[in-house]
């Protein structure tokens, strides 16, 4: 199809989704196996119940079509209205056993499979929080959404139904085999033998339905990654009115996986016709064969009656074993996808030997630090440093030139790739993250404000911090005044990533927020965009303040943040360059003099 090549060349330029494209797995019974694992909490509690239900609903049902053959053969042809009377009595209460039974089993089905998903949403997220940076360097975050929340979604079924079907339909297909065997075993093997028939034709279908359903599934990934990337970056799509762009793109992707979907679904619907079409040739069989044996007197007219009856009730287990398969090839697909997200050990992973760090005094120290994001391409190179407690540190650098990794590799981020990082003396891979990154507090030049109110933005620095601690930590940065002013002041809702807010206030807000925190050690990339005089000078109050009796460590690109530091660090392209106070480096003349007066220039032309 020409809509189908021609989109796949255009998605494929612009998206690389590797990860999902090279899955492609058979069953799996490894994977069965640890699906089921799942279930085991609560197998022993609700299984029981499930299974009696399961015994009952099916004898009830196969019951049926041999009270229907007794009426016949003793109550019609007699017409003894008694008997028949009793029949229809007996088949109205087989009829409703069946259905409690059946409600009964789905209430408890149902109940297990929203517990099972709960548990394995949970898991992948959790364990998504704790994995590394370099986990997410590697992938769109549609494509990790999509994990959460569709591929989870597809196991539902086979929670909630799946698995206890595919009981009840093995048994009920059992019970069917055995009692047309019973009745009349010529007769019922005459039948059996076309399932081998339907099982080989319907055999190859199933390959390519599984392939057919893993496509639209990377495709659904294609598309959930698009539209995160598209929200996500929504406001630069208007100023650069690529609207109709990124619809057109849109629309490929959509027709891209229209296209699949229906693949993938008339190739499903086709499994039932041929079911039906095999099951049509065994009532053939059934009718010529049966009035051949009714003729030789060795079945009843009631025989054949009940001996069609089983017929239905046989492929219809069979026909939903067919779906069944192409909902657990859908959960395969989906669980690999799952598990390889559960299975991904973190980069930086904690020693079973760590310590917890104890209270920082702040004396950080770089040892001949290396470090490459992409193995050959060195970030860093040789960085030495020390650093006194309470010392504030700025780096200062072309873009590029390594300010961001220096802070990465303290946050222990990422790992060095050789020397190592000291905080107090201690290696930072030797304590535990979490006692390392509780004492060193960050904020980032893109300030992230979570959805929720203003105080809720500033208790994320430390949750159990009463309301006062929180005005206490405003006012203390200069965000107390403008946080009253708005409309319901710290109880005012800012949607995700605070777009409500202007960019000085974010600022202020997670200055707030870190002093909360109280980290014996700060980092700080200070935000490039411009801000009026009286914020600027807001922030320089409260940025005094925030650094009080702190190491901090400044990605800084203020002259006046620059020129109060205790030290500079000059990098370019991964090394340090020069090193001082502002007034030993103007003396040097070396890049930092040109920096400053590159920014001296800029302000003067900029007025
Ligand atoms: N996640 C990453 N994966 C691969 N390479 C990276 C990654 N992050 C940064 N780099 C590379 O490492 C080098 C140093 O980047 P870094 O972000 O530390 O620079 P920076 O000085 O902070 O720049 P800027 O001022 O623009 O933020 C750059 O060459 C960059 O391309």
């Amino acid at each position: 199809m020409s809509v189908q090549s021609a989109s796949d060349k255009e998605i494929q330029k612009r998206f690389v989704y590797q990860d999902d494209e090279e899955l492609d797995k058979g069953f799996d019974w490894a994977q069965v196996k640890r699906l089921s694992t799942y279930m085991k909490p609560y197998a022993r509690q609700i299984i029981p119940i499930v299974l009696i239900m399961m015994v009952v609903g099916a004898i009830t049902k196969l019951l049926n079509p041999l009270l229907i053959a007794y009426a016949i053969d003793h109550a019609l042809k007699t017409g003894d209205s008694k008997t028949l009377f009793l029949c229809v009595g007996g088949m109205l209460c087989l009829y409703a056993i069946q259905w409690g039974a059946n409600n009964f089993r789905v209430r408890f089905t149902n109940m297990i499979g929203q517990q099972v998903i709960y548990d394995l949403r949970h898991d992948l997220f959790s364990h998504i929080q704790r994995l590394s940076f370099k986990f997410f360097d590697k992938r769109p975050a549609g494509s990790i959404l999509v994990r959460i929340t569709n591929y989870v979604n597809s196991l539902q079924d086979l929670f909630t139904n799946g698995a206890v079907n595919l009981m009840i339909d093995c048994v009920q297909l059992c019970g069917i085999i055995f009692i047309l065997l019973f009745i009349n075993w010529k007769l019922g093997l005459a039948i059996i033998v076309t399932v081998p028939i339907m099982f080989m034709i319907s055999t190859k279908l199933r390959v390519k339905i599984r392939r057919a359903w893993q496509v639209v599934q990377t495709r659904q990934s294609r598309i959930n990654a698009h539209l995160n990337e598209c929200i996500q970056g929504i406001k630069v799509t208007q100023a650069y009115t690529q609207e109709k762009e990124n619809i057109a793109f849109f629309e490929q992707m959509n027709q891209d996986n229209h296209y699949h979907w229906n693949r993938a679904s008339i190739l499903n619907q086709s499994f039932g016709p041929i079911i039906e079409c095999t099951g049509a040739i065994g009532y053939c069989i059934l009718f010529w064969f049966g009035a051949h044996l009714i003729q030789e007197g060795e079945i009843s007219i009631g025989l054949l009656v009940a001996f069609g009856t089983y017929i239905g009730l046989f492929w219809e287990p069979i026909n939903r074993l067919g779906q069944m398969y192409t909902q657990m090839l859908i959960a395969m697909a989906s669980s690999e996808r799952i598990f390889e997200f559960i299975d991904e050990v973190p980069n930086v992973a904690e020693k079973t030997s760590a310590q917890e760090l104890p209270k920082i005094q702040g004396n950080i120290e770089f040892k001949q630090v290396e470090f490459e994001y992409e193995p050959g391409r060195h970030a860093l190179k040789r960085i030495d440093l020390s650093v006194k407690a309470g010392q504030s540190i700025a780096l200062v650098g072309h873009t590029g030139s390594g300010k961001s990794t220096i802070i990465n590799l303290l946050c222990r981020f990422y790992d060095v790739t050789n020397g190592s990082v000291t905080i107090d003396g201690h290696d930072i891979r030797d304590v535990t993250i979490s006692s390392l990154r509780s004492q060193v507090g960050i904020v980032l030049q893109d300030t992230f404000i979570f959805s929720g109110t203003i105080r809720d933005n500033i208790r994320f620095g430390r949750l159990n911090a009463t309301d006062e601690e929180i005005v206490a930590a405003a006012k203390a940065v200069r965000a107390h005044d403008f946080i009253v002013n708005l409309p319901h002041g710290y109880d005012t809702e800012v949607q995700e990533r605070g777009n409500v807010l202007s960019m000085g206030q974010r600022q202020l807000l997670s200055f707030a927020r870190a002093l909360l925190a109280d980290p014996r050690v700060l980092i700080l990339d200070e935000a490039t965009a411009s801000i009026d005089t009286e914020t600027e000078l807001k922030i320089q109050e409260a940025l005094k303040t925030l650094l009080h009796g702190r190491t901090s460590f400044i990605i800084a690109h203020r002259l006046s943040t620059i020129r109060h530091a205790d030290h500079i660090l000059v990098l370019d392209h991964g090394q340090i360059m020069e090193q001082g106070n502002h007034d030993a480096l103007m003396q040097h003349k070396g890049i930092y003099h040109g920096l400053i007066q590159a920014q001296y220039r800029f302000l003067q032309e900029t007025g």
